[in-house]
């Protein structure tokens, strides 16, 4: 199937209609269940491409020498504990894919979504979806009791949305305020399929992932275990 079949211009999603955006917090969308099962499995096919691209899935380590249990495969730009490169020098050097125009208008669509067509509705807010361009997606794979710590996304030079895809098993998704890695927070179930939009007040809020629940990756999702994680970034860069 074509990708202009699979996101056409209006997501037409029957099975899902009653699953309404939540609020988290001011500028922190959820919509559960707002890929199609189709459209997961389409991604997860991607995302066996990308992990047999140029650069393959890396536990990125840290300054301190920890490496995290999540590996990544990123499009666009390389991410790396804390910048983002065209090549993927802490791994093989080389170029990382390009961000596909898709996965372009998946994301303002995502923002639509949140912003303004049922999740948040505030002008400010809505602004942010008219010409929302992502230019990175840090596709995160987590198996075998990977987790995430708390943490800002801050190392892209503009305040544009991050906008975060689910698909495979659920996970628990920690997401605090913007001062501090500890309470107050708010713990979302993410399942396959959710978006979670976070902009404007909530762009610079911690979060992390303490658990992925084993074997609840629902049927024809396209993954039997593990979870994707998708997060497309603006980097502000050129
Ligand atoms: O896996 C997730 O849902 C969150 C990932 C994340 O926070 C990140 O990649 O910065
Ligand atoms: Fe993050």
């Amino acid at each position: 199937m074509s990708e202009d079949a699979l996101f056409p211009l209006e997501l037409v999603k029957p099975e899902t209609h009653d699953a309404g955006p939540r609020l988290v917090a001011p500028g922190a969308v959820h919509i559960p269940g707002w890929l199609t099962v189709e459209q997961q499995r389409w991604i997860v096919a991607r995302f066996g491409e990308w992990t047999q691209g140029p650069v393959p899935l890396r536990a990125a380590t840290l300054p301190g020498g920890h490496q995290m249990s999540v590996r990544t495969v990123c499009l666009g730009w390389h991410w790396q504990p804390y910048r983002y490169t065209r090549e993927a020098t802490d791994v093989n050097g080389r170029p990382v894919l390009d961000f596909p125009d898709w996965m372009v208008r998946l994301g303002r669509k995502a923002v639509e979504a949140a912003y303004v067509s049922g999740g948040e509705i505030d002008e400010s807010l809505s602004a942010l979806a008219t010409d929302y361009t992502p230019d990175a997606a840090l596709v995160n794979f987590y198996d075998d009791g990977a987790a995430m710590g708390m943490h800002q996304d801050k190392d892209e030079r503009s305040n544009a949305p991050v906008v975060s895809l689910s698909i495979g098993e659920t996970c628990l998704f920690r997401f605090g305020n913007t001062q501090t890695r500890t309470k107050p927070y708010k713990d979302v179930e993410l399942r396959s399929g959710d978006l979670f939009v976070f902009g404007g007040p909530s762009r610079f809020a911690y979060h992390g992932i303490p658990k992925v629940f084993p074997d609840t990756a629902p049927d024809g999702c396209g993954l039997s275990r593990g979870r994707i994680n998708i997060t497309m970034r603006v980097t502000g860069l050129s």
